[in-house]
């Protein structure tokens, strides 16, 4: 199976589903994040659905348990494959939330983002660096139940020894003859190539603007699909 997900992050619903279309024979999945879902919500969804590949719905929810689990019923019906959901919720939120989860629904939490380093999280008043972080906000999601997590390439291959069945969700990806934060992927601090990153363990590969702004996304699509 294709490990790619495209991450549908595009304001417009024509152009994302005619992207969707085009790349669809060298993806695995489209993940719709909270650019597209703000825009255009349910019906965007349902639309995006009809080019046939499993949705990823990238909510990142983080509240309180009751509200969390709450939205988590209301997109029932959009039957995701997978919706993320924040580890820092903490572990009540994180339970509720997949209770809440329809059964073929993975739910996986973000444990830090990969637009974060070590000084970001002391600027918010945590002391341990990205890696650290990550491995506890992993085993705090397994001890609620979850399917997996969602952590950069750099953590991915200690996290797949402390839990050997889980699923992991790797964004913050460039190709190798991208510079690092290349295709306006600035704001991405902790990168790594898509073959690097499955071979340290990702289960699902997070792609966006490494295509969708490429010049012509259907061979950046095949071009990083021929690297796994
Ligand atoms: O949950 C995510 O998918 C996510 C978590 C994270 O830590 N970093 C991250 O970049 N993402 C998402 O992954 C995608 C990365 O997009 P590109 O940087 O354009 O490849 C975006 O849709 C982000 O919202």
């Amino acid at each position: 199976m294709n490990p790619i997900y495209l991450a549908l992050d595009l304001p417009r619903l024509d152009a994302a589903v005619a992207l969707a279309q085009k790349v669809k024979g060298h993806v695995g999945g489209l993940k719709l994040g909270l650019e597209f879902f703000c825009a255009h919500g349910h019906h965007g969804v349902h639309e995006v659905a009809k080019v046939g590949l499993p949705i990823f719905l990238d909510l990142k929810l983080h509240d309180i348990p009751n509200t969390v689990a709450g939205a988590m019923q209301s997109i029932h019906v959009l039957e995701p494959a997978i919706v993320t959901i924040h580890a820092a919720g903490g572990r009540a939120m994180m339970e509720d939330a997949k209770a809440a989860a329809g059964e073929n629904c993975k739910v996986v939490a973000v444990t830090v983002l990969t637009s974060l380093d070590g000084s970001d999280l002391s600027a918010t008043g945590i002391g341990s660096s990205a890696h650290d972080q990550v491995l506890r906000l992993t085993d705090l999601a397994a001890e609620a139940g979850l399917d997996g997590i969602v952590c950069s390439g750099h953590e991915v291959a200690q996290v797949h020894k402390r839990w050997k069945n889980g699923y992991f969700v790797v964004p913050g990806l460039r190709p190798a003859e991208a510079s690092p934060n290349g295709i306006g992927g600035g704001d991405q601090k902790r990168t790594m190539t898509p073959r690097a990153a499955r071979d340290a363990g990702a289960s699902v590969l997070v792609i966006g603007r490494p295509i969708s702004r490429a010049e012509d996304p259907v061979a950046a699509a095949r071009a990083i699909e021929g690297t796994l």
